[in-house]
This record gives C-alpha cells, structure tokens and sequence, in this order.
C-alpha cells in the first residue's frame, strides 16, 4: 500500500458579524453574546487550515495538486465571503448566529462540493488569534446539507 500523507493549506478571509440568534430574546442575546451582539457588528480576519489527505501517486509523486486545493479553496470559501457581512450576505445565516462553528460547518460543505470525494479530512478555522475550531464533518445533517446551497 502507498504511504498517506496530510497536506495543509493556510488562506486568509476578512468578514463582518455580529452574534445574534432568532432562537433568544433580545436581552438573552446581549447576555450571551455580550460585545458581539452589539448592533453595529464587527470584523475579522479569519484564517482557514484546509487539510486534505490520501496515498501518494506514484507518477506524480502528490496527494493532490496544491494548484488544485489553492483553487478549490478560492473558489468554494473565499469568492464567497472574503469581505462580506457574513449575516447579511449568506443565507445560510440567515437563521443561525455567525458562530465560529456554525462558519466552519458552511465552509466544510461548501469545500465538499468543489474537493474530490474521500480527499478532504479536516479544516480549523480561526477567528482570533486565541479562538479555532476543528470540524471534519461529524454530525451533519441534511438540514444544514441543504440550506448551505447558495
Ligand atoms: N463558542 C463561541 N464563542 C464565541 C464565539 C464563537 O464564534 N463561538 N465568538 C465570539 C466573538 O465573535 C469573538 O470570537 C470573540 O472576540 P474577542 O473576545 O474580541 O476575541 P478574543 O477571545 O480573541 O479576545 P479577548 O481579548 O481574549 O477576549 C465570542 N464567543
Ligand atoms: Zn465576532
């Protein structure tokens, strides 16, 4: 059997939020969300870890083309939130809060949809230089499946 390895790609994206859920009232949303549910919102600059992961190809000696995982990644997570309102221009939010979790949930769906199948293995996402989530796909349902298409 050929040796596996992991190949990691770091991509940078600017987006603007504000945390706020349609499930809580007004007062409980500025209990829990405090400075983040302020009503003018607020930016990051979020950084994305798109780890990828399969045998080595003899003849071409890669896991996968990181021209190809630059581009996929380009085109199913930047184009479509670098510099956005992430509430106001994914619908996907439109009734979910813009949570860490809940972005990296949208953009592990959208990189399934662009990388070929079996390919993909994790991402971490970053929304501070403190703050990171992890997601590999665990738990989706066809729910989010759904309301991710744009
Ligand atoms: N489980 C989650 N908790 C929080 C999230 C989240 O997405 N998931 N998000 C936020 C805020 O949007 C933001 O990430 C926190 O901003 P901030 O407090 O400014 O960032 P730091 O924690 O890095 O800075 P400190 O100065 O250390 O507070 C909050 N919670
Ligand atoms: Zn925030």
């Amino acid at each position: 059997m050929p040796p596996i390895c992991y190949l990691s790609r770091t991509e940078h994206f600017s987006a603007a939020h504000r945390l706020h859920s349609p499930y809580l009232s007004d007062e409980e949303n500025r209990l829990l969300f405090g400075k983040c549910n302020n009503a003018n919102g607020h930016g990051h600059n979020y950084v994305l870890e798109t780890v990828v992961g399969g045998s080595i190809d003899k003849k071409t000696g890669m896991v996968a083309n990181m021209e190809d995982l630059k581009r996929w990644i380009s085109t199913a997570v930047l184009d479509v939130l670098d510099h956005r309102n992430l509430d106001v221009d994914i619908a996907y939010f439109k009734n979910r809060p813009s949570t860490v979790e809940n972005l990296a949930v949208f953009i592990w769906i959208r990189l399934t949809q662009t990388v070929p199948a079996g390919l993909l293995q994790k991402i971490i996402v970053s929304e501070t230089p403190k703050n990171k989530v992890i997601f590999a796909g665990e738990g989706l349902t066809k729910t989010e499946l759904e309301e991710c298409l744009l």
